[in-house]
């Protein structure tokens, strides 16, 4: 229930713009209370008013409303947070960070320059500060806040008094915006890169319109006058302090806290202190940890996040990210930047997949069978280096009774083989152990998870494969972004039960409307491999096998004789290609 404080407020609210009093944001207007509790509602909405806060009730509201991404069928507007802030040369702060922040979670962002910097890993340089006009600050903003929906501002270096009122004018143009405000004062190499001056105003106009202020120990000690910050405890006092200037949550960084373990935050939102901890991170490569921190704060919520669980997210999204570049090595100066996108980079990285998948690789593929390892007494590993160094060109883990935490074990180490090897490997049906191991992709059959879905949760880099028994299938799995189709079964096998052969003429009538590549499964082995691969189509590129190859004594063995039927085949199809 809204408290009769919220209600009556809220009442005001509505009369003052003639609106009917029927949607009360309880949630909302409770939080944008608390402190000014003990206050006639009346003259809690005149101070309010005044200071240019109710704008902020309804940002409050619109975003508890908020869905991440609207999808009316055909559009889906994403969303959007606006930086107000300076470029930074280097691409570790400022702007850049904002923009790669927003990226890595996902959120639109677009951009307000304040001033341009010269700077890199071993600070601003001299003369390396040149402030945009207050015209030109207000014709940015004007070009996108006359056209976009924007969701939060955020604002990191704001580098004269002119420059915020013209903010501060904006703001109140759009009274729906929410507002992330970084004090940026001083950069991380010790650089001034807003005056005293500027103090004043935040104080007075900027930090009573802001939803959360987030700044660290220096710009809070700043801000507040020169008082000490030393301790957690300190953090608290300037959080509480902090808030009584207006902003409806304040974050006190504690980044720069002498002789603290851990990485500590104070977050107050006017009723109840937070203390939030990550694990700090031994790394030089901080430059940019601010803004990335804020512009995350913003990203959430313009996705409707509440405060708290944004300022969560960001925390740990920093920490993870600190972490994956701690290693990274961009300037030669004592401060490097974040890269936000190096887990992403590391995928790339680890699993060698520079190239786009090569068809090609599916001339011969080794599908594995627990149960054949098992009569045989051998390791699945033992069994894919083998199939692999007799010239299997992609193996798929296919192991159908194999507990969860098993198939992962078997599948990691499986990848290093596969790895080491240069040769891909995939997983049977399951994407979650795909996932875990890190795997290069996943193979579905018709009843499994959609293609579709199995592209969307592994991104654009693994290959996936599709079981297809018809041309429909072939295209549908085209449609959903699938690499190659796995075509079958051609001949009656035993290793499969209950599954329709399509003969020889049905791998024909699939391989030639198919826009995949395909390979064709099902009974094959040395004998039929050479007849298989003579039907003569450009886009069938190989067999998959399973007990002729794991399902004999010599694995390695085998696959050496199967690889040299089915390249004897590649080589009379390309003689009569010529003829
Ligand atoms: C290369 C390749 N083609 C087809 C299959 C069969 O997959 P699916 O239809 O999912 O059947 P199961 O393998 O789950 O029995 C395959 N595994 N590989
Ligand atoms: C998994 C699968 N899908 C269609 S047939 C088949 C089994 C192929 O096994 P084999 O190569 O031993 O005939």
């Amino acid at each position: 229930m809204a408290s009769s404080l919220s209600a009556s407020l809220y009442s005001h609210v509505c009369l003052a713009r003639n609106e009917s009093f029927s949607r009360v944001p309880v949630k909302a207007l409770s939080r944008c209370l608390v402190p000014r509790k003990g206050l006639p509602a009346k003259r809690c909405f005149r101070i309010l008013y005044n200071r240019k806060i109710i704008g902020a009730v309804d940002s409050m509201v619109t975003r508890e409303d908020a869905t991440p991404a609207i999808n009316d069928g055909s559009k889906i507007r994403v969303p959007h947070v606006l930086t107000v802030a300076g470029s930074d040369s280097g691409g570790g702060a400022g702007i850049q960070a904002d923009l790669k922040a927003c990226a890595a979670r996902g959120v639109y962002c677009s951009t307000v320059i304040t001033a341009v910097t010269a700077q890199n890993t071993v600070g601003v340089q001299v003369a390396g500060v040149s402030v945009v006009s207050e015209e030109f600050v207000a014709e940015q903003l004007k070009s996108v806040l006359s056209d976009m929906h924007v969701d939060v501002v955020k604002t990191g270096m704001l580098p004269s008094v002119g420059i915020v009122k013209v903010l501060l004018h904006s703001l109140n143009e759009f009274p729906n915006l929410a507002l992330v405000v970084d004090p940026v004062m001083v950069s991380t190499s010790g650089d001034v890169l807003a005056g005293p001056s500027i103090i004043d105003v935040f104080r007075e106009e900027l930090l009573p319109r802001a939803d959360i202020l987030t700044p660290n120990l220096h710009e809070a000690s700043t801000l507040l006058g020169g008082k000490q910050i030393k301790t957690v405890g300190d953090m608290y006092q300037a959080a509480k302090l902090l808030h009584d200037m207006g902003p409806r949550n304040v974050l006190v960084k504690g980044g720069d806290l002498p002789d603290s373990f851990d990485a500590v935050d104070v977050l107050f939102d006017g009723e109840e202190f937070y203390e939030l901890r990550a694990a700090r991170v031994k790394t030089c490569n901080t430059h940019g940890t601010g803004c990335t921190l804020a512009s995350c704060i913003a990203a959430e919520l313009a996705k409707g996040s509440p405060i708290l669980s944004a300022v969560k997210v960001a925390k740990r999204f920093v920490e993870a990210t600190l972490d994956y570049s701690k290693e990274i090595v961009v300037g030669n100066g004592p401060q490097g930047p974040l890269d936000h996108f190096l887990r992403i980079k590391k995928d790339i990285q680890v699993s060698g997949k520079h190239w786009a998948f090569d068809p090609k690789s599916l001339v011969l593929y080794a599908v594995t069978d627990s149960g054949m390892n098992r009569n045989w007494g051998r390791s699945i590993m033992v069994a894919v280096k083998d199939a692999i160094e007799g010239g299997a060109t992609i193996v798929q883990l296919r192991e159908k009774d194999a507990e969860t935490g098993d198939f992962i074990e078997a599948a990691k180490s499986c990848m290093e083989v596969c790895r080491s090897y240069g040769v891909p490997l995939l997983i049977n049906d399951r994407v979650d152990v795909a996932l875990a191991c890190d795997a290069d992709g996943v193979h579905v059959g018709q009843s499994d998870m959609p293609a579709r879905l199995v592209r969307t949760i592994l991104g654009p880099d693994k290959i996936i494969g599709v079981s297809c028994k018809t041309p429909e299938q072939a295209h549908r799995a085209w449609v959903d972004g699938a690499d190659y189709i796995g075509c079958g079964g051609v001949y009656p096998t035993n290793t499969k039960a209950n599954n329709r052969t399509i003969g020889l003429d049905g791998l024909k009538a699939i391989c030639l409307t198919s826009k995949l590549p395909v390979v064709a499964i099902g009974g094959i082995g040395l004998l039929n491999a050479g007849t298989v691969m003579g039907i003569g189509a450009p886009n069938l590129e190989g067999v998959a096998v399973v007990s002729a190859i794991f399902d004999r004594e010599c694995i390695l063995e085998e696959a050496r004789k199967l690889r040299l039927v089915l390249e004897e085949a590649k080589h009379q199809s390309l003689i009569r290609e010529s003829a």
